[in-house]
């Protein structure tokens, strides 16, 4: 199983120290409309952590996709700074050192499960048999064994999902950016990938980036969980979520779980004016 970084886990087993994957500083994004100027992001601080799974929540518009996008070097910042494992965003995205979910599974529908797993290796110019190799072991670990041949509209929205999340890992990416990927789903599908998802994070240590709406979801996840204002997008508050990794969905209900969710609802609070 693979363990969370840092200097001390409680029971004397001595871990590394905690390896810092995303480095923002002060950083400002402003878009520039006929309309007005449209500050998106003011001057957000935060450092993401080798195997943290990070949550952002905050109100619609707060800024969320777009601190994901500058992560990912789908914007640029107007101001600041910021590091992807230790080069510009431009650089990690040149090497792939991400892996992208967007909000829609947005497969190709000509094209069947396995082979839409193996289109961004196909432009990796990766040989043949270390494609198959890695869409086999990628849609496995989404449970997804014996759908390779299916085309994605004979597939559920959960499945379909699944199969974008196994082509973001399909090459073989450190940082998984995940933008509200389970927000259209129904909510118990939403628990069953929930949990899927956690296992996964468990059992390949990757660092996660999840953009959501939803507060349960953001505890029930995350290592740590980052609070963001209404526009210009600031972080409220930046909470540890240190509940067992191998949690499961009753977690939901005890004592310890309810604080966190309380204190993420208090943070969107403090942000938020119910004034118009
Ligand atoms: N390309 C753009 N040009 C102008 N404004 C933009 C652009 N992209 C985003 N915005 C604006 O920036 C703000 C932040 O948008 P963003 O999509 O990051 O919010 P969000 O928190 O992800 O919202 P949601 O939860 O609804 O998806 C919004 O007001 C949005 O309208």
């Amino acid at each position: 199983m693979h363990r969370a970084v840092g200097s001390d886990d409680g029971t004397g087993v001595v871990t590394a120290p905690a390896k810092p994957v995303i480095e923002i500083e002060k950083l400002n994004l402003v878009f520039q409309t006929p309309d007005a100027p449209v500050h998106a992001l003011s001057d957000v601080d935060l450092t993401v952590n080798a195997g943290d799974f990070v949550s952002f929540i905050g109100p619609s518009g707060c800024g969320k996709t777009t601190l994901m996008r500058v992560i990912a070097d789908l914007e640029t910042p107007t101001g600041g700074h910021i590091s992807v494992n230790g080069m510009t965003p431009r650089e990690a995205r040149e090497q792939r050192a991400y892996g992208y979910v967007f909000q829609a599974p947005a497969l190709y529908p000509w094209r069947t499960v396995r082979k839409n797993v193996m289109l961004p290796l196909e432009i990796m110019g990766l040989d043949k048999a270390e494609q198959e190799r890695r869409a086999r072991d990628n849609l496995a670990l989404v449970n997804l064994e014996g759908f390779e041949k299916k085309f994605p509209w004979q597939l559920s929205g959960g499945m379909q999902q699944r199969v974008s999340i196994a082509r973001a890992l399909s090459v073989e990416p450190d940082l998984l950016l995940m933008d509200e990927p389970f927000g259209a789903l129904d909510e118990i599908t939403r628990d069953h990938l929930n949990e899927q998802l956690l296992r996964l994070w468990d059992q390949t240590g990757k660092t996660v980036i999840f953009v959501t709406h939803s507060i349960p979801e953001s505890v029930f996840l995350s290592s740590k969980i980052v609070v963001m204002s209404p526009r210009p997008g600031k972080i409220m508050d930046v909470i540890d979520c240190d509940l067992p990794r191998d949690r499961k969905l009753d977690i939901r209900e005890t004592p310890e779980f309810l604080a966190i969710a309380h204190r993420v609802r208090e943070g969107l609070r403090a942000g938020h004016s119910y004034d118009d």
